[in-house]
């Protein structure tokens, strides 16, 4: 009950208009140095957001970080993305280089590294996605369609050139006669692109369009036969 005494006290003996509007301003005052003290350590706002946003020293970012408290991941976040864009330009970096033309290539890589160049990859149909291929090449008894033939023997160009018919459209691949046919629709640059390796020899534009590309692999169970280059 003497708590409840003093409390009352204390509100009957609250500070006059002009005494509270000073307790207010000297409160406010000491937050402004809190707050000034702690984000710009004595120097102007303008340097304060150089330091959170822009460059900030290396080798002062951990002390700054010790100072700032919970917000000393906004110095990270801000650095990184400068870094990483370096790092890509880096890696992109040509093998061989010289000459005249070398600060032209590393502001062309600069420029690659930060905007790749759109890519004509189609969007694929339900149910014909890379992983649905697999699975398909797993389960299908005959991709090839090869009808119990074997696909070790040597096949003209002649003959792939007769199968350009859906169900049987045949290529050549790095010497290997392979029928695309159920391929097709799986293929990511779309079913156009594929259709002119049809009824040809398709190394070339394979490698010029993607010569990473594990085709081997990827047409193992499409396999016809070998191409007979000796005619
Ligand atoms: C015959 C066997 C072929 C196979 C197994 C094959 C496979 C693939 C694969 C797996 C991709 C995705 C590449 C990636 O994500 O990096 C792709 C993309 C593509 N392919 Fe093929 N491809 C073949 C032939 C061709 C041919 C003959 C052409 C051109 C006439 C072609 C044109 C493209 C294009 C334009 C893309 C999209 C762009 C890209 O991913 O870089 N492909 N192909």
């Amino acid at each position: 009950m003497d708590n409840d005494n003093d409390f009352t006290f204390c509100q009957v003996s609250s500070p006059s208009d002009q005494e509270d509007h000073e307790t207010k301003k000297l409160v406010s005052d000491v937050l402004g140095i809190t707050i000034e003290d702690e984000f710009s350590n004595g120097s102007n706002s303008s340097q304060s957001s150089g330091f959170l946003w822009n460059e900030a020293p290396k080798n002062t970012a951990s002390e700054r970080q010790d100072k700032v408290g919970s917000l000393s991941f906004n110095v990270i976040d801000t650095s990184s993305p400068k870094q990483s864009s370096e790092q890509s330009s880096e890696l992109s970096k040509p093998v061989a280089s010289g000459g005249t033309g070398d600060s032209v290539n590393k502001i062309q890589e600069r420029t690659v590294a930060r905007k790749p160049a759109p890519r004509a990859k189609v969007p694929f149909e339900k149910g014909y996605s890379q992983m649905d291929w697999l699975k398909l090449t797993r389960t299908h008894p005959d991709l090839a369609d090869l009808k119990g033939q074997s696909n070790k023997r040597l096949i003209s160009m002649n003959e792939v050139k007769q199968h350009q018919k859906e169900g049987s459209m045949w290529t050549v691949l790095k010497g290997c006669v392979y029928n695309i046919s159920p391929y097709m629709r799986f293929h990511p640059g779309g079913v156009d692109m594929l259709m002119q390796a049809v009824g040809k020899d398709c190394t070339s534009l394979f490698n010029k369009y993607h010569a990473w590309v594990n085709a081997e692999f990827l047409l193992e169970k499409c396999l016809v036969g070998t191409l007979d280059d000796s005619k």
